[in-house]
């Protein structure tokens, strides 16, 4: 692995740029970002707001237990058949980028199992600033963060920050009570993206996650075209 200051430039070795969008399959959708800032609360919301329109199915990713897994399950938001977790015993992004293959066995089981699937969202361990998934496992990634933090995360930078398909800031709900400002949130992440799209969020106050869910429509159509 390179070091981190160079994270930025950083070559996956699965990723082969030509293929990109023509795996055939399900859509799969990465969801990463540091530990609480919402991941497992996107996922539920996702598979509450698409689970009726399309078949889908969830990877969830944790250290040492199954915990996001089971909270899925017991929101029953899927079918339990419907969601496989990895145990990762080591730091979330190496799972999701360096050594892909027990999420590769947990979506290819998935498949296996539901072979009508058209979208596996792959909820990665809570990491940190650095963390991204190799296009080896997921065809899109989301980069969740949250504004607890303050509002300097997102100038901070780092790969899921500048280079994920698309940045979500989740919690605006608590902005006043840390005195985020969602404006500079904003224009940091805008400044940084090259335009690729960032939204601003509160599941707290939208449970359906209403934009992001419209965005994942819009990558499957975006891949539906580059098929036919
Ligand atoms: N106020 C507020 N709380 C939220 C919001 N979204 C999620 N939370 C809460 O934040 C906490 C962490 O949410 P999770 O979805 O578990 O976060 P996570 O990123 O999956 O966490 P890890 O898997 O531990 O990395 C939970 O208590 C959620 O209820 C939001 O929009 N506003």
């Amino acid at each position: 692995m390179p070091p981190d200051h160079l994270l930025d430039d950083y070559v996956d070795p699965y990723d082969d740029p030509a293929a990109r969008g023509r795996r055939h399959g399900p859509l799969r959708v990465g969801l990463g970002g540091p530990v609480g800032s919402g991941k497992t609360a996107l996922a539920a919301a996702l598979c509450r707001t698409l689970g009726a329109e399309l078949d889908l199915a969830v990877v969830t990713n944790d250290i040492y237990t199954t915990e996001d897994a089971d909270f899925l399950r017991r929101h029953a938001v899927l079918p339990d058949d419907r969601i496989e977790a990895v145990q990762t015993g080591c730091c979330p992004h190496t799972a999701i980028r360096d050594d892909i293959t027990a999420n590769l066995d947990a979506v290819e089981l998935l498949e296996a199992r539901h072979p009508g699937l058209e979208l596996v969202l792959v909820e990665s361990g809570g990491d940190n600033l650095t963390a991204s998934f190799s296009y080896g496992l997921v065809d899109v990634q989301v980069f969740v963060v949250d504004v607890a933090g303050g509002d300097k995360v997102p100038r901070k930078g780092g790969p899921g920050v500048t280079a994920s398909d698309l940045l979500v800031v989740n919690k605006t709900d608590l902005a006043p009570l840390v005195g985020a400002d969602l404006d500079v949130m904003r224009r940091d992440a805008a400044a940084v993206r090259g335009g690729k799209p960032t939204l601003l969020i509160s599941l707290r106050e939208d449970p359906a996650a209403t934009e992001v869910a419209a965005w994942v429509r819009q990558q499957l159509r975006s891949r539906a075209a580059q098929h036919a």
